[in-house]
């Protein structure tokens, strides 16, 4: 199908706007009106630039305040309507959006709603141009698709329509059913947007906080199956207000953009599958053009630090029960390993200067190749298979906060393996209690978290959990877990301090990333830990004290928690016991323990976490080294 974008969804100015929705790859855009009138290209101008950018101007909008106005105001709004229509043909547009009337001057009367919408229509196609109706949430008298389009029908003219807009429709809550019951030739145009479920006013929800379909709550696939039953073919055409997309870089944003139209159009054909196989139908041939299906991730491969030498964080894996399993056969990079967990060492990188980073992760993929025609087809970063001529090849695509993702089947009998680059070391790989990656925490940079849950979503499959916020002492952070189904791969996507106001003046956004490790022994593990003398993030007793008052696990027990500094957490599933290292540069290490079947991340114990990692040492929080 047909897809399409408003200018209002980008930022900068309107030629910008175009050359980013072209370069993603849109067929055609919305123009709105301010982005125009505020602009010095002329219309013809900006026509030349769409036409040469391939983009069709589907849409010129919004006019408003038309319709069931007292005949005395009649008059003035044909007359504004004309210059749209003068301007419209400069520019070659033939749909003009007209939204509910807000103003407290349109009359409750239908009737008169259907009979002025008819002489605009009239004078409209004259012009060769067609009205598209929509009502806006929040209109005055009309702020319902249905009442939209019972005046639509009364007023029955070839050249009146509705426009839908998913936004309109679900945020009311809506049944989006009815839908099914328009003909499509009067569906005249589709605006889609998604929305986290917020409960404030609707207008100010609608203009602050929409974003693209698969970054919120609303089941804006379930709206286009209705909408593509009805036969509609017309665009498919994102419209998105939001404070953050406005001032992010538009060629980024609308990149986003078409990965969450690709996304959606492969769900809105499951959901018109399900659709027909429910009612008995031949499933409807829609004109979507799915992406290649997700290949769903089966565990980590590896995680790979950058440091700039290897010393502080060999010590402290040696401290978890690590050993250096291998060195890769022509680069500064070593791996250590226990069980299937497996840590990288690269200090070959020049960006590690300011110490040790998250630079890459490794997924395990049945079909590595797959895997990254997936990530291609939703407009993912790919980056180069060889790293050097004489590696495995590694299939990987750059994941929004830069880290890369790697797409792996390691020591797979018959295909090549990352592991293969490795000459194997002395040592034995380790044996320990910690057997594989349970999650890693990454912090996206505060623009990039509704991005951010979307590519982890689409490109990788992964399911999105709760959205938390979590108080530290400098702020608010956001966190959202996402996972496979069977939870092998879980990570959580967190967002940095929007301007840092730390203890020490200067300091800059924390954006700490870790690698959290299971453990069958978690006991076993800190106290292997603790004697070796490796730092731990020590947790101050006052949290001892409360988690007395809110479970009752027995003395001995409490009194083993706080002895280890060991935090703890429970669902209804099962427990969870954990721990934190040190912070080395922007790393740190989490060992777990889920205990029956826990599902969470221990979100409760996040904001000791973040007071102990901020405490400076006199404060009896930060880290220590054990006795
Ligand atoms: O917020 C508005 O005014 C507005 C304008 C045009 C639209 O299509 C819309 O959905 C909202
Ligand atoms: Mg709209």
């Amino acid at each position: 199908m047909r897809r399409s974008i408003a200018t209002v969804s980008l930022s900068g100015p309107l030629t910008g706007k175009l050359s980013a929705i072209g370069a993603a790859g849109f067929d055609g855009v919305e123009i709105f009106e301010n982005d125009l009138v505020a602009g010095a290209p002329s219309p013809e101008e900006i026509r030349a630039r769409a036409g040469d950018l391939g983009l069709g101007i589907d849409l010129y909008q919004p006019f408003r305040d038309f319709e069931a106005v007292p005949p005395a105001l009649l008059a003035g709004n044909l007359r504004r309507v004309e210059h749209k229509f003068a301007v419209m043909e400069r520019l070659g547009a033939t749909l003009l959006l007209v939204c509910s009337n807000v103003s407290p001057h349109s009359i409750d009367d239908d009737a008169l709603a259907a009979e002025q919408l008819r002489l605009l229509a009239e004078r409209a196609a004259g012009h060769g141009v067609r009205i598209a109706y929509e009502a806006l949430a929040w209109g005055r008298n009309v702020d319902d698709y249905l009442h939209a389009w019972r005046i639509v029908r009364m007023a029955d003219h070839p050249a009146l329509g509705l426009c839908l807009d998913s936004f309109h429709i679900l945020s009311r809550e809506t049944d989006p059913y009815a839908i099914e019951t328009i003909p499509a030739e009067k569906i005249f145009f589709l605006q889609l947007a998604d929305a986290p479920r917020l409960p404030m006013d609707v207008l100010y929800w609608s203009r602050h906080y929409r974003c693209f379909p698969g970054q919120g709550d609303l089941d804006v696939a379930g709206l286009v199956a209705h909408v593509l039953r009805t036969g509609y073919d017309g665009p498919l055409s994102l419209e998105v207000f939001n404070d953050v997309f406005r001032q992010a870089a538009a060629m980024r944003t609308a990149r986003d953009a078409m990965r969450s139209l690709v996304f959606l159009e492969e769900a809105a054909a499951g959901r018109l599958g399900e659709a027909a196989r429910r009612l008995g139908e031949a499933s409807r041939p829609a004109s979507l053009v799915p992406p290649p299906p997700p290949v769903s991730p089966t565990g980590f491969a590896f995680a790979e630090l950058s440091a700039p030498r290897t010393g502080p964080l060999s010590e402290l894996l040696t401290a978890l029960g690590f050993r250096r399993a291998g060195v890769h056969t022509h680069k500064p990079v070593e791996l250590w390993q226990q069980n299937t967990a497996r840590i990288l060492l690269n200090t070959g990188n020049a960006e590690s200067q300011d110490g040790p980073a998250l630079a890459a992760i490794g997924l395990e993929t049945p079909d590595p190749a797959a895997s990254v025609k997936r990530a291609e087809a939703l407009l993912s970063p790919v980056l180069p298979r060889w790293r050097d001529p004489h590696d495995a090849p590694l299939d990987a695509v750059a994941a929004p906060d830069g880290t890369d993702l790697f797409f792996c089947r390691t020591a797979c009998p018959g295909h090549p393996s990352w592991t293969d680059d490795f000459a194997e070391d002395r040592r034995d790989p380790g044996h320990g209690e910690i057997t594989h990656i349970d999650h890693v925490a990454l912090t996206q940079p505060w623009h990039l978290f509704d991005e951010a849950s979307l590519f982890y979503r689409s490109v990788l499959g992964l399911r999105p959990h709760e959205s938390l916020e979590l108080p530290d002492p400098y702020g608010l952070l956001r966190s959202r877990a996402v996972s496979t189904a069977d939870e092998r791969v879980r990570i959580a996507v967190n967002v940095a301090h929007v301007g840092h106001v730390g203890p020490h003046e200067g300091t800059s956004d924390v954006a700490w990333q870790h690698a959290a490790l299971a453990s069958t022994d978690i006991v076993a593990t800190v106290r292997r830990f603790r004697a070796a003398g490796a730092a731990q993030l020590i947790v101050p007793d006052n949290y001892y004290d409360d988690l007395e008052a809110r479970h009752d696990l027995g003395a001995e027990r409490h009194r083993l928690l706080r002895e280890l500094r060991l935090l703890y957490d429970k669902d209804e599933h099962g427990e969870f016991l954990h721990f934190y290292t040190a912070t080395s540069g922007r790393v740190f290490f989490e060992v777990v323990q889920r205990i029956g079947g826990y599902q969470g991340y221990g979100a409760v114990n996040a904001p000791v976490r973040l007071a102990a990692q901020h405490a400076p040492r006199a404060d009896h929080g930060g880290t220590s080294r054990s006795p």
